[in-house]
């Protein structure tokens, strides 16, 4: 019986063109002139800021270097922990300035209401920061959707095509692989989570839906609930 719902973000919950359109644009204007405002008032900033130059071999005192590097990396997609940790501080500045609003799709945010208040239990697998992840969801344009979240995990657990990283979300739980129901749009990521034990159902929000005989698709919430939810 899934008692336990894991969703990932962007694709799922949330569109694809709100991360890649809205947020990472926000945090690429913004990242130099942040990490110039922080880089020492701010011990968290420092640390990625090490992070970056350990992991990229750009010198750590050469500032524009490193920002370059950040920006390159908001640009190939890199799910760098310390990039997504800068990002989701950055963001909270668009948040609260109302730069923008957090995309939830309407069927996701009442979805997420219902099962919760059918007793599951939600928890969210990004390689968003936790800071970000309660932020898209706390100023959703659905409205304030942390209520229903038990927990968030994001690549501080490993990355989200590593069959570890839905292990070791396992061990946090302490539930039963099967008890688990992981929601991604990426086949990789629903690879790993089955290999780890989870269920999963793979959303594909745009374009077609082609059935496969691996795992459930659905095109919304309505359909993950229709075929694994109604008659738990
Ligand atoms: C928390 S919203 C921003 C998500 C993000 O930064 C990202 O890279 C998308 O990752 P996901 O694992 O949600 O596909
Ligand atoms: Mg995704």
């Amino acid at each position: 019986m899934i008692r336990v719902i894991l969703t990932d973000i962007e694709g799922t919950t949330s569109s694809i063109s709100f991360v890649h359109e809205v947020l990472f644009p926000y945090a690429r204007e913004h990242m130099a002139e942040f990490v110039r405002e922080w880089q020492h008032e701010d011990l968290t900033v420092a640390e990625q800021l090490d992070i970056v130059a350990e992991k990229s071999g750009c010198d750590r005192t050469d500032i524009d270097g490193l920002v370059r590097v950040l920006e390159q990396w908001i640009d190939e997609d890199r799910k760098e922990t310390a990039l997504k940790t800068l990002q989701g501080m950055l963001w909270e500045q668009g948040y609260q300035h109302g730069a923008f609003d957090g995309h939830v799709y309407p069927d996701a945010a009442e979805y997420l209401r219902f099962w919760h208040d059918r007793g599951l239990r939600l928890y969210v697998y990004s390689s968003g920061s936790v800071k970000a992840q309660k932020l898209i969801f706390g100023f959703s344009s659905e409205g304030d959707l942390t209520p229903f979240f038990s927990g968030y995990f994001d690549t501080n657990v490993g990355g989200k095509k590593e069959a570890v990283s839905y292990r070791n979300i396992l061990d946090q739980l302490g539930v039963e692989p099967q008890t688990v129901l992981f929601l991604s749009d990426v086949e990789a990521e629903l690879v790993a989570a089955e290999s780890a034990g989870m269920r999963t159902c793979w959303l594909v929000r745009e374009g077609d839906l082609t059935e496969t005989d691996k795992r459930p698709v659905a095109r919304d919430f309505r359909e993950v609930d229709d075929q694994l939810l109604q008659h738990r």
